[in-house]
């Protein structure tokens, strides 16, 4: 490895100067981040942020024009096949293979993970339960509700068991006792020696589940860190708005006024 570890154990994921731009627009303006191995860390910025793209970028699904990523020391780009082994990613926005039923799609990504047929079945059966899908299993994922495809997408990120979960917006959508049950089965994970990197605009959320924050906004790194200190004595939310900016434009709007 040759990011700037050269001593203890390697992060779960290193970052350094990560950038992408589509055409004039900097989506992402050379990220560093360190994810410690263990930590939930919670990924947060306003819309348009570059959260989604730099996720994309460190599970090596969106090369990036600079910088370099590591997953437990492995080069992403290097050793892309060695890297994604050790994840599991639920991506914003990618197409799944919807002609498939939910059964049929966890079995799919278990086997493609080169899994026994046996353990899959079995993983299948519990990741269906526990995310309250036994009932739609047999239904084709294109017939699924916008949380229930959430929620298929987010079980064939964990069947193989990957030492690191990378989870775009893993809670949009989702009702609250399916997102709590999730919150459980990541804590858990957490707690048992995994690391978890979740994006979310659910201040609240973050700051009770999450060890670590990161706030990004235009591309750039603002704060990093625990949430203990990324918070610095205020609300994560508050911190959010203050690092961010933009509150009051929804001011002027007296045309909406009824009464
Ligand atoms: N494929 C693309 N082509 C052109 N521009 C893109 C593309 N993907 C992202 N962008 C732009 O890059 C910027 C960052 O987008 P990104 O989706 O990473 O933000 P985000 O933080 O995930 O936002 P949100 O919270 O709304 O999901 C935005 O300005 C977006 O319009």
């Amino acid at each position: 490895m040759t990011s700037a570890h050269t001593a203890g154990p390697a992060p779960a994921i290193a970052i350094r100067g990560l950038g992408k731009r589509f055409g004039e627009k900097a989506a992402v303006n050379g990220i560093s981040l360190d994810v410690p191995a263990g930590s939930f860390y919670g990924l947060v910025g306003p819309n348009g942020a570059g959260k989604t793209t730099a996720l994309s970028m460190a599970t090596g699904m969106l090369r990036p024009d600079a910088g370099q990523v590591w997953i437990h020391g492995r080069d992403v780009w290097k050793d892309t096949l060695g890297a994604k082994s050790l994840l599991g990613v639920l991506a914003d926005g990618v197409r799944l293979f919807d002609r498939l039923t939910g059964r049929q799609l966890v079995t799919y990504a278990g086997l493609l993970r080169g899994m026994d047929t046996a353990t899959v079945q079995e993983r299948t059966d519990d990741l269906l339960r526990v995310l309250d899908l036994e009932d739609a299993a047999s239904k084709l994922v294109v017939d699924y509700s916008a949380g229930m495809t959430k929620k298929i997408a987010l079980a064939t990120a964990l069947i193989h068991s990957p030492r690191v979960l990378v989870l775009d917006e893993p809670f949009e959508a989702v009702d609250p006792v399916s997102a709590a049950n999730i919150r459980d089965i990541l804590t858990d994970y957490v707690g048992h020696g995994g690391t978890v990197v979740v994006s979310s605009h659910v201040m609240d959320l973050v700051q009770r589940m999450c060890t670590h924050v990161a706030v990004i906004a235009q591309g750039n790194l603002l704060a990093s860190g625990t949430v203990e200190e990324v918070r610095a004595g205020s609300s994560l939310e508050d911190r959010f708005v203050e690092l961010v900016g933009g509150r009051g434009t929804s001011q002027g709007l007296s045309w909406l006024h009824t009464s």
